[in-house]
């Protein structure tokens, strides 16, 4: 990690939306399978970028697929996630939803079922172990692999949903943006709608999707992630603005992510000032916080020190997220009391 957050931004309770799992991998994790595989002759700095470093979105996905390599057993897997869940838990989050692409990995007798189920199993234990936070799982369609490859995960998410106490609330679509047609996957999107997923799409990644954008608006999804050149500004338009704006759909923002991975120039040029001041729902997150060295408290941090936001807007904007998390009525409730009884000491 970079340099810790203040205490502030670290005692303030935080929700996470947008982490894929196997981005949110710490250093600390990282070295240790490193050192069980050096087989793979995989050094550190081929999975991580380092404060000041930028890589282009095409290398930030070359990292992904050296960090697969690292974990492929069902005993890798277990292990991460319940690291994942302890990092995000100490630093603060208290409701996370991460999402990840279930692999095969016919080395090792990984079945993409099993994926799921190990993720499952890892929020199992961790709740079962105490660890305060609330985890929900997204199943993550990669474009990539295209349509067939899209309805199968929908069929897997659909089945966990109805048989897993509420851990699988949803799916979302990422992968390269780059590469294949929204078009494509959008039977397989719109099915995983109908049967009652949450819709968590990338959308407008990158500036070449305007038109993919306009077609997967339609659905609606639940949240965009990114949607860094939705506004005219940046080549979107008024018109994919309006339409995210009258449905209200929030964003999943990740500063850090975007001005590593060179989509946005700079953190002042970042489109969290263009929404927030609209009054847009709009969601701080990590996106991959061990591929890019932060953490949510650093996000937080970083919003306020860029933006100019008092304390007071920062708690809101935590507060905000809860309202946009695809956690059932309940257990949000459950979330505003503890906002508002944590209130009086995080904010003083
Ligand atoms: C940087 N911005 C991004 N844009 C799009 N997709 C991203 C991403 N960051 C991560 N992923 C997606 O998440 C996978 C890694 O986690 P899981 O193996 O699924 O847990 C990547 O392979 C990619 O498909």
């Amino acid at each position: 990690m970079d340099t810790p957050a203040e205490p502030f931004y670290r005692q303030l309770p935080k929700v996470e939306l947008h982490a894929h799992l196997n981005g949110s991998v710490s250093e600390a994790t990282m070295e240790y399978l490193i050192a069980r595989k050096p087989h793979l002759n995989i050094q550190h700095s081929m999975t991580a970028i380092r404060k000041g470093q930028r890589r282009t979105l095409d290398e930030c996905f070359q990292v992904f697929k050296v960090i697969h390599q690292l974990i492929d057993t069902e005993e890798d897997l277990l292990l991460v996630t319940k690291a994942v869940i302890e990092e995000f838990a100490a630093d603060g989050v208290r409701y996370l939803e991460l999402r990840s692409t279930p692999r095969e990995e016919t080395r090792t007798g990984l079945t993409k079922r099993k994926y799921v189920e190990t993720v499952i199993e890892a929020i199992r234990q961790c709740k079962e172990e105490g660890v305060d936070i609330e985890v929900r799982f997204l199943v993550a369609v990669d474009r990539r692999n295209g349509p067939e490859v899209a309805a199968e995960t929908v069929k897997l998410a659909e089945d966990f949903m109805t048989s897993n106490d509420g851990v699988v609330v949803g799916l979302d679509l990422s992968g390269d943006p780059t590469v294949g047609h929204g078009k494509d996957l959008l039977p397989a999107l719109q099915k995983a709608k109908n049967c009652g997923l949450k819709l968590a799409l990338h959308l407008s990644e990158v500036p070449s999707q305007k038109e993919e954008t306009e077609l997967l608006l339609t659905i609606p999804p639940d949240r965009i992630g990114h949607g860094t050149f939705l506004h005219p500004e940046v080549g979107g338009s008024k018109c994919l603005v309006d339409k995210v704006r009258e449905r209200n759909i929030p964003l999943e923002l990740c500063l850090t992510s975007n001005v590593k991975g060179q989509t946005v120039e700079s953190y002042d040029k970042h489109h969290f000032l263009y929404w927030y001041q609209l009054g847009h729902p709009c969601v701080l997150c990590t996106d991959d916080k061990g591929v890019f060295s932060t953490d949510l408290s650093q996000e937080y941090q970083l919003a306020a020190s860029t933006f100019g936001l008092s304390q007071e807007a920062i708690w809101e904007l935590s507060q905000q997220a809860i309202s946009c998390s695809f956690a059932p009525d309940g257990l949000k409730k459950q979330l505003y009391e503890r906002w508002a009884l944590l209130r009086p000491q995080v904010l003083c």
